[in-house]
């Protein structure tokens, strides 16, 4: 099993680049399916576990990929299969985005029921009820949720109950390439929505609206493949910045974009950290005296729930006590036992956690219960007493590339390990202890 393993106390000092966005590649990829004629060549691709995922489902599909020098090709020109199973879908949820594009060009889908995880039971039937405003027939059996059409999806009105990221793709790509106009309203307006448009768009598509409320899609007869550059990473980039700040460090976080990261910002300021806007990124300055202050996560542009647990590993340095309410996810507080681990003074409320700043970190052993989770453990380790110990990486690798070589180029005390190194590490503890 391998294993971060982080002695806290240094403060955190240089430049770090981001990478292209996970949440924007993984729809992009799935829109590639799309393209009947061409090729797409997407750049600023990041070699993340979930990305291997997709590359294989696409493979699967009978599309050509290949994935070099952080540039993935597809060739979707051949006769695609329409299943999705469940041994991809399980590794991961996003996995059903590929049903608006095999849908749409194949008139038929069959992607495994994705089932509950770690945060939440995170049902699709937004995805679903836009499909079939569009004349598809849904079917959901043994495990699977297939979806069909009679000729080619028609353009529709359809209103989404929540401004979901997943629904508001899943029926873009879809409707595409339908006959006549649809209009999704209530859509989500998160960066990567706009991202995955401005693709679509190069690909032939007619998408207006994206980053509002409401899309307008006219429907085209058919799509080419297209040349794309994923945005950076607005997660990671978070991530780093939070990193800065509980160290009370300085650092330019590279390629991060400050209009995609507003209400992040916005709440470290409160917080009193310095955040400058740079030419290339943007720099954090920490401080020892950070205040409490209250976050409720929430669609874009309000604040992500992708952030919630990085908060809640600075809050736990602020002077006071916070409020943390999650209104995105059902159950996105499996990482507060592991924070209480760590001997923080945390206590869970409904859907809000109640934290105290003054709490006296320590190292422990802690286990990553999400991607985020895996990377606000590390976060806390970075200024527990001792050493922190995290593992469950999996989780971690499908959202962050190099995460812990990127903290020691940064100055951490960090790195990972195979279990059977870890007695070495601890014979060298006893012994740098011996001799101190
Ligand atoms: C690959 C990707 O981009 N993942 C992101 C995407 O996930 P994802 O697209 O799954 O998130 P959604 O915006 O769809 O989900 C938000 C909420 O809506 C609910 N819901 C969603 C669809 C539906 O048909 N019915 C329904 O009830 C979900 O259970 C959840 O409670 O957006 C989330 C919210 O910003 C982020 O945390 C994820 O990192
Ligand atoms: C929850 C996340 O991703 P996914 O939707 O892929 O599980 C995330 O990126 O934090």
């Amino acid at each position: 099993m391998e294993k971060i393993i982080v002695r806290g106390g240094k403060r955190l000092d240089g430049t770090v680049k981001v990478e292209g966005a996970k949440n924007a590649v993984l729809p992009v990829l799935a829109a590639t399916l799309l393209a009947s004629d061409g090729k797409s060549v997407i750049r600023d691709v990041p070699t993340l576990s979930d990305v291997y995922t997709i590359n294989e489902v696409l493979r699967n599909l009978n599309a050509e990929v290949s994935f070099e020098n952080n540039t993935v090709v597809v060739d979707a020109s051949r006769v695609l299969k329409d299943e999705a199973p469940f041994e991809y879908v399980r590794k991961m949820r996003a996995s059903v985005l590929v049903m608006g594009s095999l849908l749409a060009r194949n008139g038929r889908a069959r992607v495994a029921l994705p089932g509950g995880c770690a945060i939440g039971s995170r049902p699709i039937d937004q995805h679903l009820k836009g499909f079939e405003a569009m004349g598809a027939k849904v079917k959901v059996g043994n495990g699977f949720i297939e979806a069909e059409v009679d000729g080619r999806l028609q353009g529709a009105k359809i209103y989404l109950d929540f401004p979901s990221v997943g629904a508001t793709e899943n029926i873009m790509m879809a409707a595409t390439l339908a006959v006549g106009t649809t209009i999704i309203e209530n859509v989500a307006k998160e960066p990567e929505i706009v991202d995955l448009a401005n693709f679509l768009n190069k690909m032939g598509a007619k998408v207006r609206g994206a980053g509002t409320g409401t899309l307008r899609i006219e429907g085209v007869d058919v799509l080419f493949g297209a040349e794309h550059n994923i945005i950076p990473d607005r997660i990671e980039a978070g991530t780093f910045m939070v990193a800065a700040a509980i160290t009370g460090g300085n650092v330019l976080v590279k390629g991060a974009v400050p209009e995609h990261l507003s209400s992040l910002i916005a709440k470290m300021v409160e917080m009193g950290i310095t955040i400058q806007e740079e030419e290339d990124g943007v720099r954090v300055i920490g401080t020892d005296r950070m205040k409490a202050v209250d976050i409720k996560t929430m669609p874009h542009p309000g604040f992500p729930t992708d952030m919630q647990s990085q908060m809640m590993a600075l809050l736990l340095r602020a002077n006071g006590t916070s409020m943390i309410t999650e209104t995105v996810f059902e159950n996105r507080f499996m990482h507060v036992e592991e924070f209480r681990r760590m001997n923080a003074d945390i206590k869970i409320e409904g859907r809000s956690v109640i934290l105290n700043g003054s709490s006296n970190l320590q190292g422990a052993e802690v286990s990553a219960t999400d991607l985020r989770a895996a990377a606000a453990l590390v976060l806390t380790g970075l200024v527990s007493e001792g050493m922190t110990r995290v593992t469950e990486l999996k989780h971690l690798d499908r959202g962050y590339v190099d995460f812990h070589g990127k903290l020691a180029s940064l100055g951490a005390d960090i790195e990972r390990i195979n279990e059977a190194d870890e007695t070495l590490t601890e014979v060298q503890d006893y012994v740098s202890d011996m001799n101190a």
